[in-house]
């Protein structure tokens, strides 16, 4: 079998599509803030590209460039005016951050109207117990492929391999509010292989490269690659052996154009539901 392609490309730049409409409908132009501490290289790129994105779409949107020994105190200060400033409906902290500041305490100031990540604990907690809050983008871009590819989840059985708060804890919540029954699989896992097996959705969400063989997939599962690894020949691959997995799986995301262009889709959407809820928006339709 040679697996279909869910091609995360095509789905986003639909998403995006639909998001400017929706935006030229509003009149006027949601505001996104993403802070930048630093200079690592891979976040620049990000950022630039959420920029561009978010611009392209009809956002507000500016990236704010602080330098690498920007202290915690000097970030918070920044957030708290960002909380403060109407015209910001939402405000993103780009990831990693450099040593010095302690990421959980920055997450913890924004306020979680504002909160366009969806990583801080009210609005986790609010996913945690199926209530309206905004989500983490990756985790919210897969459910976008899994229901743009029409791959049913309601009654499916879905293994997430990886536990972090940014992408597997969401995710299983997420497939979890859509009725599929979850397994969350991680690195002290007994038979990770054996677990994966059982998957008829399996989500990839543990940083290794090319973690998962080809043997780990049962004939005709769903893959969802997560994982964006850089290998030192420079290519990017993902937590999956893809060509391996693709002679098993019945659909597979690729790396790169599978979730990574959804992750910025979803951003967008989140700053326009923000905007939206903050300012009380009844929108038409
Ligand atoms: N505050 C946050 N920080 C980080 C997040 C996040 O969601 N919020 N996620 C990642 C980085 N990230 C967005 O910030 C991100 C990563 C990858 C992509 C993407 O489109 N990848 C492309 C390949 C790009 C390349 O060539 O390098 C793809 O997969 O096709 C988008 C966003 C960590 N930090």
């Amino acid at each position: 079998m040679s697996a279909r392609i869910i091609d995360g490309k095509a789905v986003a730049e639909a998403l995006r599509g639909r998001l400017a409409e929706r935006v030229s409908a509003l009149g006027f132009r949601p505001g996104l803030r993403v802070v930048r501490v630093g200079e690592d290289p891979a976040s620049g790129v990000y950022v630039r590209n959420k920029d561009r994105a978010a611009l392209k779409a009809g956002l507000d949107s500016a990236t704010i460039q602080l330098p690498e020994a920007t202290g915690e105190a000097e970030l918070l200060d920044l957030v708290a005016k960002l909380n403060a400033d109407p015209a910001v409906d939402g405000i993103l902290v780009q990831l990693p951050l450099p040593r010095q500041i302690e990421a959980v305490k920055v997450l913890a100031a924004i306020d979680p109207a504002k909160d366009v990540d969806g990583f801080h604990a009210m609005n986790a907690g609010m996913l945690a117990t199926g209530q309206r809050g905004l989500v983490p983008c990756t985790p919210k871009g897969v459910m976008h492929l899994l229901a743009a590819a029409r791959i049913p989840v309601a009654g499916a059985r879905a293994v997430v391999l990886g536990r972090s708060n940014i992408v597997g804890k969401p995710m299983a919540a997420l497939l979890l509010a859509a009725d599929a029954t979850v397994t969350v699989v991680h690195s002290r896992t007994r038979d990770l292989a054996h677990e994966c097996r059982r998957a008829e959705i399996l989500v990839a969400a543990v940083g290794r490269a090319e973690m998962v063989k080809g043997d780990w997939i049962a004939e005709g599962a769903t893959v969802i690659d997560v994982g964006i690894n850089r290998l030192p020949d420079g290519r990017l691959v993902g937590d999956v052996d893809f060509a391996a997995a693709s002679q098993h799986a019945a659909a597979i995301t690729p790396v790169p154009g599978g979730v990574g262009p959804m992750t910025i889709a979803c951003l967008l959407e989140n700053t326009v539901e923000a905007a939206v809820a903050r300012r009380g928006v009844r929108e038409a339709g």
